[in-house]
């Protein structure tokens, strides 16, 4: 069984309820249309009925939930819980009824804070930055995690390389300039990541333009710093680097570039050193060699909250509601 199949079984057998803010756009409402006909999770749509049905033409979305924010009984609530959280940073009443009504973002976010929906997933038409920001500010990180991160799961055809050419790949959508701590959290949160979802032993490699001391420069050196740090913090988890992407990736490259490593050449979890790195890296692979990518997903935030390319397929919409909901049922 592939990878998402999986993932959908395993989504199937305890119904999570998942919002998808973004109702009035062809691909989710198509996604929305596919999860509920194949009995995935449950769906909550937000925003004018008549407006959602001319864009669901032709699709049964019949048992969504559709909340129209202009009409929901819980706003009074929700308005005073967004305000609580916020108030520190200076918000009103006025502007939290103001964002909650106009914003289904931050709306999608809140039914989530407040267990009306157990994940949120959007990013079709929205930027990461849009997408990410209300849930970092509403749901805040995890108990025992500083730093929220993303990854992408990468399936790739026909690929001998990773676990049978299915990988994560990190950070590839949240965090642009990590350091070498943070590198190292990535490297963790990824490597568990890795186990929740495709279920086999992670193997994490730490991406660089060096192997293992043959290039100088400050960019190695943070890659260096952030393996030492990822194998002290995470003595569990198969962690080396700095590796090239070949080394990392390809047994017969990792041991003539890497001979004393027992990672190189067969890592499944690629750490990237920065977004520049992670966000191209995982576009080439999708674009060229036409690999499944589902994400980014987030990893560190108290309730699951996924992104998406607005370059996505209503397919993967639909893959990445799969994993919300499997990371639903794991957080409870
Ligand atoms: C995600 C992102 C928007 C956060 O942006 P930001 O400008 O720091 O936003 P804010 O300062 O408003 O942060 C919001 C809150 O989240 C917290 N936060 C931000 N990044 C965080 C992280 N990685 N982990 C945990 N908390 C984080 C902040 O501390 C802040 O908390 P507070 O408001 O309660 O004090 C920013 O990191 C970003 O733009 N990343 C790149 C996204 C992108 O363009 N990706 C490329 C395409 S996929
Ligand atoms: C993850 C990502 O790169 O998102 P987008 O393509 O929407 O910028």
């Amino acid at each position: 069984m592939s990878f998402i199949d999986k993932i959908k079984e395993t989504a199937k057998q305890n119904k999570q309820t998942i919002v998808l803010p973004e109702s009035l756009e062809r691909r989710t409402v198509e996604a929305a249309h596919t999860i509920l006909e194949e009995d995935i999770a449950n769906i909550i749509l937000v925003g004018n009925k008549e407006e959602i049905a001319e864009v669901a033409k032709g699709l049964n979305i019949e048992k969504a939930t559709i909340i129209e924010p202009t009409n929901f009984d819980q706003m009074d609530d929700y308005v005073d819980t967004l305000v609580e959280l916020r108030k520190s940073k200076g918000m009103t009443s006025e502007q939290a009824k103001d964002l909650l009504v106009k914003d289904s973002l931050y709306l999608g976010v809140m039914m989530v804070k407040k267990g009306f929906a157990d994940g949120m997933v959007a990013g079709a038409v929205n930027s990461t930055a849009n997408v990410l920001r209300p849930s970092l500010q509403i749901l805040k990180t995890a108990p025992g995690t500083k730093l929220v991160s993303s990854f992408f799961v990468m399936v790739v055809p026909d690929c001998e390389y990773g676990s049978n050419g299915t990988f994560v790949f990190s950070d590839c959508g949240l965090v642009p300039h990590p350091n070498a701590e943070e590198l190292a959290a990535i490297a963790g949160s990824s490597a568990n990541s890795f186990k929740a979802l495709v279920g086999e032993e992670p193997v994490v490699g730490m991406l660089s333009f060096s192997t293992k001391g043959s290039a100088s420069h400050p960019d190695v050196d943070k890659v260096v710093e952030a393996t030492r740090i990822a194998k002290e913090t995470y003595p569990n988890i198969k962690i080396d680097g700095e590796f090239q992407l070949d080394a990392a990736i390809v047994p017969s490259v990792g041991s003539s570039k890497a001979p004393e490593s027992e990672i190189a050449g067969k890592a499944n979890v690629l750490i990237f050193p920065d977004l520049d790195a992670g966000n191209i890296g995982y576009k080439l692979t999708q674009r060229l060699a036409k690999a499944e990518a589902y994400g980014p997903v987030t990893q560190g935030i108290s309730k699951p909250v996924n992104d998406l390319s607005r370059g996505c397929s209503a397919e993967d919409i639909v893959g990445v509601v799969a994993i919300t909901a499997v990371q639903a049922q794991n957080q409870k």
